[in-house]
């Protein structure tokens, strides 16, 4: 097991609802990585059985970090009032780098029986507690150009639930803000992403096998957390679905759609013909931003097509259609298209028209000159239950509810007010849902119904300027997606769009090119078609504009199941390490859709389930080769090699030297006519390259998972700049450590007289190759002949280093040392890189411990290049070329210098147990030993 890598030492973290579940363990998780936690929670602990009284949750929480040793203060707020809460940790600690948006509630209940207070209290605290502390955070992060921020989203909202209806709307209003605040942030190294996670709840318990259910652990969430809010990780506006182990990236996923001909064959009958042409989603792509569409292209497209075939007119004679905010825009449009096909309009519209009429009656009229009937309503759609009263007033019934009426506060999240956010919400997702809600009993009475709700492309992407619009777009959405799960059974159909039209606003800023383009009129045949019996569409988003009309979906990513409970690690090390190989990457033969929440979790099971067939199918094989043949330790140590000659060139000389970080100043190592140039004397490490035994009869041999563990390097001779040596290779040990195997090769180079110039032991760590030992006729061997340097323990003392030293290493350093020798595609190609685990190729142990002794003899070999006579290094973690080495070197007795090497970047200890033994009397260092 490595040590933790990804800390949060000098970091402020305030996480919300974190006085129980998944906050206290987030809290918990941050206070052990470094972090001070502000603990919020205004909840109560559960009763004291001990003491009979109750402490509040966040204080319990508080003291079981200050009892491990870490720091954290309490805070008691309601998430509405989030500036105090990020007043708390800037009072405490001076700054805030991560907020964690965790708080919830539920009030969970079928949506014909939910009460206003039911709603209210669930988008209250989650997404208007969300955006109050957010705020606050926000302009601490400006501020500071920093700051990481996670939304806690559902795959009820992503997906919808059955009597989730209020908490879906305000877990995907949550995904459409963070979206917004990813790309707002972004310049100012703000970055937002949202999870989804799984808590173990009823619904759980009836889709999981109980030893996965058992996974559904809150502890099984932090890793991703901590990954995604460290600041090494470079993702923002991305959705996870995180549970039990399993994670994996969510993305929109939209078909190529059809292009209609925008005269007046552009009808519901002309949709329909080409329904499958709209939701094919052969050759699909992946948006990500509201500017991906040509809108003035697909027009153009549009007028190069002929009139569009259709089949029987889709009428609706007999149907009373409502749309809200109908008095003008692309609600007139809609209202006037139902009305050429016979529907009877209620048109919602408070408004005024210039002229002071109220729009709703202008509109009216113009339905009535097209034969149709219509009603005018002047309620706020926040008022739904009367507009459905007009409705069945003037007509007995409603077939149809378009909810459309919106308004715009579009301004910058660091300036937009509480007013701006509230008004915006109230209108679009509050109103969406008291319309619905009043005509939620009209239609299950009935036994049918559709609903067309009004999403945008701004709620799918996020944009600019719109955090309060996208949020309440995306809730939208939210609600939608259970609307339709719950609906099914009662015949209704609620389907969204994400138009793109023109309005009157609109027009004043756009070229009339644009605005021919958006005409509402090409949104209203889908509108229309979606409202008719002929439509199979239910639970489905579409975007819409121009004449083209396409589907949108979410697709996830296979994702990367940790088995936990056999023995995998799950930290976000190992989450950073599968990040770009598993949990982000989009493979269309692996990719994932869920309708619901509960297909979620299935899904979800169904890759938990495999991963572990694998895993087990891999222990079998592994157990074949423990039960096949056994490894024969005392008989690899007998092979023989015969003797392989090596010839020294001056150009090998200084090419190796280059490889590792000699420069154009250190002559005497790159330039062969320089008076004192020489062999750096880690060159013997190259030999090996020519004269090789890699044990590939150990179990469960793969190239790709060799790494190297250990080197050790003995100088017996100066070795010649150029010249013949002769190579003699021999096997030492092999061991069993579990994770893996151990090989020791020996070799020794001789000169022409034969006698020995350098000696080396080469340690090679077979990852996944362990457990043969177990073997019953595994013999362990009598214990290897080794220098006695090369297996030192060489723990470095207790007091401050003599001397520390960093160094560069360039990011092309590995395409530079491989010249020297060692070819292994691990070090340059991304492919091998990522199938041995790693998310980029990895440097040359050779040439880490190459930088390394590079500068012991600059600080304490006088810069000679007969500075060594002996030198061990253990390979204790991989470096990326691009890092910054920082070693560590202790001078001690008999002019032995012990050294361990780290990276600064990721702070972790890459060189260990390692010592160099000079063979020159050691010079001290110029620089006293800096703090760094
Ligand atoms: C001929 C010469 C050429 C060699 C071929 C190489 C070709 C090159 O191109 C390849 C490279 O350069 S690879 C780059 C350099 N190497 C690395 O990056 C490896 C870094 N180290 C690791 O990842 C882990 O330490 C790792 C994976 C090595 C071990 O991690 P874990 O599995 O977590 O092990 P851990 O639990 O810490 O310990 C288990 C037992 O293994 C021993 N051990 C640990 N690290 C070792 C290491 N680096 N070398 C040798 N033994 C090592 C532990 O002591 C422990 O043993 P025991 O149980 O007996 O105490």
């Amino acid at each position: 097991m490595t040590s933790p890598t990804l800390r949060f030492d000098g970091k402020v973290v305030v996480i919300t609802g974190a006085g129980g579940g998944l906050g206290r363990v987030y809290a918990k998780f941050f206070a052990s990585s470094g972090a001070s936690v502000v603990v919020n929670d205004l909840g109560k602990a559960p009763a004291d059985n001990t003491e009979g009284t109750t402490q509040l949750a966040a204080d319990v929480v508080v003291d079981e970090i200050r009892r491990q040793g870490g720091t954290a203060v309490a805070n008691y707020d309601t998430v509405e009032n989030g500036d105090r809460i990020v007043q708390c940790a800037v009072e405490n600690f001076g700054r805030l780098d991560v907020l964690i948006n965790n708080a919830g509630i539920l009030r969970d209940r079928g949506f014909s029986r939910m009460s206003d207070a039911d709603w209210d209290a669930v988008l209250r605290v989650h997404v208007y507690g969300a955006y109050k502390t957010t705020q606050a955070a926000w302009k601490v992060f400006r501020k500071q150009k920093y700051g990481r921020i996670i939304m806690t989203s559902s795959a009820a909202g992503v997906y919808g639930n059955v009597g989730q209806a209020n908490y879906g709307a305000a877990k995907l209003a949550l995904v459409g803000f963070s979206n917004t605040l990813a790309k707002e942030g972004a310049k100012y190294n703000i970055y937002c992403n949202t999870i989804a996670p799984f808590a173990a709840s009823k619904m759980t318990e009836s889709v999981m096998p109980p030893e996965l259910l058992k996974l559904l652990k809150p502890e099984l969430v932090a890793p991703v957390v901590g990954f995604l809010t460290h600041e090494s990780c470079q993702e923002n506006g991305g959705l996870f679905e995180v549970a039990g182990g399993y994670v994996a990236k969510v993305r929109w996923e939209r078909s190529q759609g059809h292009v209609f001909k925008t005269d007046d064959s552009f009808t519901p009958a002309a949709v329909h013909a080409q329904w499958k042409a709209v939701t094919d989603f052969s050759q699909s792509n992946f948006p990500e931003t509201i500017t991906e569409v040509d809108w003035i292209q697909q027009l153009e497209r549009s007028k190069h097509l002929t009139t569009n075939a259709a089949g029987e007119p889709l009428r609706f004679d007999g149907k009373v259609v409502i749309v809200t905010g109908a008095g003008a825009g692309i609600g007139r449009a809609y209202a006037l298209h139902f009305a050429r096909l016979g529907a009877s309009l209620v048109i919602n519209d408070l408004g005024r028209t210039p002229d002071n009429r109220f729009s709703a009656d202008v509109v009216v009229e113009e339905v009535r000159a097209l034969g149709a009937k219509a009603v005018a309503d002047r309620h706020s759609v926040e008022d739904g239950q009367e507009i459905v009263k007009t409705a069945l007033g003037a007509f007995g019934r409603v077939d149809v509810l378009i909810n459309n009426a919106g308004i715009l506060r579009d301004r910058s999240f660091a300036r937009m007010t509480d007013k701006e956010w509230e008004l915006v919400y109230q209108v679009h997702l509050r109103g969406t849902y008291k319309t619905t809600q009043a005509v939620w009993p009209v239609f299950t009475k009935q036994k049918s119904g559709h609903i067309v709700n009004t999403c945008s492309a701004v709620g799918l992407y996020g944009n600019f300027g719109q955090a309060n619009y996208s949020a309440a777009k995306a809730g939208i959405l939210g609600l939608s997606n259970t609307l339709a799960l719950e609906g099914a059974r009662h015949n209704i159909k609620v389907n969204t769009i994400a138009p793109n039209a023109g309005t009157a606003m609109t027009a004043t800023i756009m070229p009339p090119e644009m605005v021919e383009a958006l005409k509402p009129d090409y949104v209203a045949p889908l509108v229309a078609y979606l409202s008719h019996d002929a439509c199979p569409a239910t639970g489905d988003v579409f975007e819409v504009g121009s004449g083209w009309v396409a589907q949108v979906r979410r697709q996830r990513a296979a994702g990367k199941f940790f088995d936990v409970a056999s023995g995998e690690a799950f930290t976000p090390e190992t989450v950073q390490a599968q990040w770009e190989t598993a949990i982000t990457r989009f493979d269309p033969r692996s990719a994932v859709y869920c309708r619901s929440a509960p297909d979620s979790l299935k899904s979800i099971v169904q890759a938990a389930t495999m991963a572990r067939r694998q895993n087990a199918a891999r222990g079998t094989k592994q157990n074949a080769a423990i039960t096949g043949k056994a490894v024969d330790v005392v008989s690899i140590r007998n092979r023989k090699y015969p003797d392989v000659p090596y010839e020294i060139t001056t150009r090998d000389v200084c090419l190796y030297a280059l490889g590792i970080g000699a420069t154009h100043r250190d002559l005497h190592l790159v330039y062969e006519h320089d008076e004192n140039f020489g062999v750096f004397p880690l060159f013997p490490v190259l030999f090996s390259f020519a004269d090789s035994h890699t044990l590939t009869d150990l179990p469960n041999y793969k190239p790709h998972m060799v790494v190297h563990g250990e080197q050790f390097v003995e100088v017996l001779k100066p070795l010649p700049i150029e010249g013949k040596l002769t190579l003699r290779s021999a096997h030492l040990d092999v061991q069993d450590k579990v994770s893996g195997a151990t090989e020791v090769g020996a070799q020794t180079a001789y000169d022409a007289n034969d006698e020995p110039v350098t000696y080396t032991e080469s340690t090679t760590f077979h990852r996944r190759s362990g457990g043969f030992s177990k073997h019953p006729d595994f013999k362990p061997p009598p214990p290897a002949q080794r220098h006695p340097d090369a297996v030192a323990a060489n723990v470095p003392p207790k007091r401050q280093p003599d001397a520390v030293v960093r160094t560069l290493i360039p990011e092309d350093q590995a395409a530079l040392y491989r010249l020297s020798g060692d070819y292994n595609p691990l070090h340059l190609d991304p492919t091998v890189a990522q199938l041995a685990g790693f998310n980029k190729p990895i440097l040359h142990g050779l040439c880490t411990m190459g930088f390394a002794c590079m500068q012991i003899m600059r600080t304490f070999g006088g810069n000679q290049v007969n500075f060594l006579k002996n030198v061990k290094t253990r390979f204790s973690g991989h470096v990326f070329p691009g890092e910054t080495l920082e070693t560590h070197m202790w001078l001690e007795e008999g002019n032995k210098v012990i050294f361990q090497t780290r990276t600064v970047e990721r702070d972790t200890w890459v060189l260990k147990a390692s010592a160099l033994k000079l063979a020159v009397e050691p010079t001290m260092p110029s620089n006293t030993p800096s703090k760094l």
